[in-house]
């Protein structure tokens, strides 16, 4: 494995978003592309998942990984559900990590979301975290440009995993 940096997470907090549980929330503006963060995973075999981790909290928190699921050890399992995402995720098997990058500016006090894509195992809330919302900028289709779709439309295509990868469904 090659050696990754690891950031300062310094202008991230950690809040209370209600129903939602926690959230990250950033006290900075940040420009779109930006990494904001690199969780080391911790993959569990997908035979070890469905006898036991299925069944566990951390069902909550997993991704599809090659293999099994993964935990994002770090804000990568933080990161609560938006429709219409801020932040997007890249993961990298060969290095058993997970890179979130903003897919539009992001201003002072927004919530940090991603997408768990179409099948939630929960009622979303996600209207309520507007209270926390100082600038009112969620990412809706209006809020990025054109350039900035298309790097949200190749972070989308990532989150829906395929082949061997697929053999676990956060749905059922
Ligand atoms: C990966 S965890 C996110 C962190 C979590 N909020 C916490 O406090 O630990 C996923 C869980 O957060 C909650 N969650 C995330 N996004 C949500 C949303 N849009 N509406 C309601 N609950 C949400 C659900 O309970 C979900 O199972």
């Amino acid at each position: 494995m090659e050696p990754v940096q690891l950031f300062n997470q310094s202008n991230l907090q950690i809040q209370d978003c209600g129903a939602k549980g926690r959230g990250i929330f950033t006290t900075v503006s940040i420009p779109a592309r930006t990494v904001i963060d690199i969780s080391p995973i911790l993959l569990f075999p997908s035979e070890e998942y469905s006898t036991h981790g299925q069944h566990t909290q951390l069902d909550h928190y997993t991704y599809r990984w090659k293999g099994g699921m993964a935990l994002a050890l770090g804000l990568g399992s933080m990161f609560n559900h938006s429709s219409t995402p801020n932040v997007g995720f890249q993961r990298d098997i060969d290095n058993s990590l997970i890179r979130y990058s903003t897919l539009r500016e992001i201003q002072v006090g927004e919530e940090l979301c991603i997408s768990y894509g179409p099948n939630l195992w929960f009622p979303d809330m996600e209207d309520s975290q507007d209270q926390n919302n100082s600038s009112g900028g969620r990412a809706t289709n209006g809020d990025v440009s054109d350039s900035e779709d298309e790097t949200a439309e190749s972070f989308f295509s990532r989150i829906q995993l395929s082949d061997d990868d697929d053999d676990y469904d956060h749905s059922n």
